[in-house]
């Protein structure tokens, strides 16, 4: 086989791999929390999956392990069919966006936003042209030139978001974004993130506590137990119409709720069994 057909083969099986996948994941920390067991999961291209569960059963562990920033204790992760020094290339970027928005405090909205291009010495007239963008893209256009403390908590979080999509990443990591704002606020800023994600070849994994929150914006919902934290449901949100606030009072938006709801309760139980076993 020449050197040509051989690549092609090579990034057509990457084509085809999930973009992220979890093989046999453990891990178990120094002290000896026994935080993820076993945890087997395929996330295609284009979906939209949230991680849902009671506190302490991994999510942000297994989120971590997605960004690379933790490592499995036994198991492997694959990013688009590789391992993650083969992450970074145009077509398999990633990025994180934390609960809380760490932004620098001293520098503008804009300077922010641009950071992480400055880091990868993205040519001037790139980067300015993608801040722009990305600015446009979550609201805050006009608020380029101002300080963080300026800003209410839901745009300070909109200027994290900002931040993550200048890189212009295919796979997107979410650790509760939205959990610190008001309701108001994070039902905006969700139908915002559904209607980012809906216009372009974006992958999000997005962990969160809320039922509500995860049917809102999934096409797929993961429900985790704890102690040792690992998948007990997959489930499909098939809801095709648009997510809106119509959606949101819809008997298919309550059925979903109720259906991860039992879910959960499933996951307490089995987690409050594990712990008196203990
Ligand atoms: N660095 C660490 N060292 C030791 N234990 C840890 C560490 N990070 C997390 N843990 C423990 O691992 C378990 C899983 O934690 P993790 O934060 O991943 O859960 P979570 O589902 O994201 O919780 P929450 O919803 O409360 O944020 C918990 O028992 C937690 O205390």
């Amino acid at each position: 086989m020449s050197q040509a057909a051989a690549w092609e083969q090579q990034s057509a099986a990457a084509a085809a791999a999930p973009v992220l996948s979890a093989q046999r994941v453990e891990k178990t920390y120094r002290n000896g929390t026994h935080a993820l067991d076993e945890v087997r999961l395929d996330i295609g291209r284009g979906e939209f999956v949230s991680l849902l569960g009671p506190s302490g059963c991994g999510k942000s562990t297994l989120l971590k392990m997605f960004a690379g920033l933790e490592e499995p204790s036994h198991g492997h992760i694959r990013w688009w069919g590789g391992n993650l020094a083969t992450v970074g290339t145009p077509e398999r970027t990633l990025a994180m966006v934390f609960q809380e928005a760490t932004l620098m405090p001293w520098a503008t909205v804009e300077q922010n936003v641009r950071l992480p291009l400055d880091l990868r010495h993205v040519p001037r007239a790139q980067a300015d042209a993608r801040v722009a963008a990305s600015l446009k893209r979550v609201g805050l256009e006009s608020f380029h030139a101002v300080l963080p403390r300026e800003l209410s908590g839901g745009m300070q979080m909109r200027a994290s978001i900002a931040r993550a999509l200048a890189t212009s990443p295919n796979l997107l990591l979410m650790d509760e974004p939205f959990g610190a704002l008001d309701e108001f606020t994070r039902n905006k800023l969700d139908a915002d993130l559904r209607d980012i994600w809906s216009r372009q070849d974006l992958t999000v994994v997005f962990v969160t506590h809320s039922i509500y929150e995860a049917v809102f914006l999934s096409s797929r919902v993961i429900v985790m137990a704890a102690r040792p934290g690992r998948v007990i449901a997959d489930v499909a949100i098939d809801a095709p119409g648009p997510r809106d606030e119509a959606f949101r009072m819809s008997a298919p938006f309550m059925q979903y709720c109720k259906t991860l709801s039992d879910y959960l309760t499933l996951a307490n139980q089995q987690g409050d069994g594990h712990e008196a076993q203990h």
